[in-house]
């Protein structure tokens, strides 16, 4: 009798990768970034990735980081991954969910968090760390106990491969 397959993804590898598959959708050359929000129930719920809001051409923004003209940098422009993912929620309500980031959300996203009524932050990246930004999201948090942690993959890397299930025909097909 065939045995259950042993080397399949966890649910938290399964929606940290589907944040991480949904940056790769953003057109930011420096940092792309996802989030991926899951119900009590291990649903996802709303999926985002920071890009330019809705209708806006990603060619008439600026995308860089720096200018002496703050108006000719992406920061007032860009709508950050978390922030989308609330937006974009398939749900009536986003109360009690997780949500999963690719890097630790910025002051700005951990409030529309906070308001939203997620319960949960588990992040990937915090190489921001340090700034003050994040700073003000760690006191914001703390001081209503909205816990936040960092994930810790069980397999390092995912790998999707459009051609996997062609392969497994080939290697299985007797006939
Ligand atoms: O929480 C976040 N969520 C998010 O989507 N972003 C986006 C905004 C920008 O497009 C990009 C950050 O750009 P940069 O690393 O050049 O400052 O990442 C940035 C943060 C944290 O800074
Ligand atoms: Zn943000």
């Amino acid at each position: 009798m065939a045995v259950k397959r042993e080397d399949y993804l966890d649910w938290a590898d399964y929606f940290m990768a589907v944040a991480f598959l949904s940056a790769q959708r953003s057109k930011d050359p420096r940092t792309q970034v996802g989030a991926c929000i899951v119900n009590d129930e291990n649903k996802i719920v709303g999926i985002g990735y920071n890009g330019m809001p809705r209708g806006c051409s990603d060619e008439a923004l600026p995308w860089q980081r720096k200018n002496d003209d703050w108006l000719e940098t992406k920061i007032p422009y860009v709508c950050h991954a978390e922030m989308n993912a609330v937006m974009n929620k398939n749900c009536a309500s986003v109360k009690g969910c997780t949500i999963y980031v690719a890097l630790f959300p910025c002051n700005e996203c951990t409030k529309v968090i906070m308001q939203s009524g997620i319960k949960e932050v588990v992040y990937m990246s915090d190489t921001k760390h340090d700034k003050p930004s994040m700073v003000a999201s760690r006191r914001l948090l703390d001081a209503v106990g909205i816990p936040y942690r960092q994930h810790i993959p069980k397999q390092s890397k995912v790998t999707i491969d459009f051609g996997a299930l062609e392969d497994e025909l080939d290697s299985t097909s007797t006939r």
